[in-house]
């Protein structure tokens, strides 16, 4: 039979990026003469990809979105994505015991692909994932289910058998889209309401290992 998958998100999911996302948005706004952000400030405009995080931290500076402050956030974030960002607690235990139970791993993420691979790589995580879709790998994005479906084929698996886990309302939108079950994660950036129409929640890693099979193959139960 064909392995689960199980999806991960990664900001708020599987690493806690905020510490780096929001040193680089800092950095940006010192290099346009702009104000620093605090940390909740910065945990509101994650979720949606970089383009929509730098539009919204300009918006909340009184500008107008600027292609060239995108380009110099993105690439002075990919090469500075690990700093100090960590796993969360129980997520490396979390990930055995799905592999050791014959799940197949893959990430669906909003973050680009390059900063995706380098973060990655930099955890020491690189080929334990089946597929990386990054928020750039296809034509759409989370919410669009196109972006978790076009990374669940790519990691060799099927609706009928995979599991989304995310931190936002993209990703449980995402997997109501593809038909398949989201898991919400209560310690990621997400806001609680965002777990509407999440197939369960997730209070710690921990939890993981015994939720996934329960859910296998029940869509949008
Ligand atoms: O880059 C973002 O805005 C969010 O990334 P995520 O999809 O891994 O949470
Ligand atoms: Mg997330």
């Amino acid at each position: 039979m064909i392995a689960p998958v199980a999806v991960f998100d990664l900001d708020g999911t599987l690493v806690d990026s905020a510490p780096d996302i929001h040193a680089a948005l800092d950095r940006l706004m010192a290099r346009l003469g702009l104000p620093p952000f605090s940390r909740a400030e910065v945990i509101g405009m994650i979720g949606d990809g970089v383009r929509v995080l730098v539009e919204r931290a300009l918006a909340a500076r009184g500008r107008c979105f600027d292609p060239e402050a995108l380009a110099s956030f993105s690439a002075d974030y990919t090469a500075r994505a690990a700093e100090a960002t960590t796993l969360f607690p129980g997520i490396p235990e979390a990930l055995a015991m799905l592999e050791a139970a014959g799940w197949r791993l893959a990430v669906c993420t909003n973050k680009p692909a390059a900063a995706t691979a380098a973060l990655l790589g930099a955890l020491g995580l690189e080929g334990r994932f089946a597929a990386v879709g990054g928020g750039d790998s296809f034509p759409t994005r989370k919410p669009d289910p196109g972006h978790l479906l076009g990374t669940l084929a790519a990691a060799g698996g099927e609706p009928g058998r995979a599991v989304m886990v995310g931190d936002h309302r993209n990703d449980i939108q995402a997997a109501r889209g593809a038909c398949l079950p989201g898991i919400f994660v209560a310690w990621g950036y997400g806001a609680p309401t965002m777990a509407e129409g999440a197939a369960a929640l997730a209070a710690t890693p921990e939890e993981l290992p015994r939720l996934l099979p329960a859910l296998l193959g029940q869509g949008l139960a």
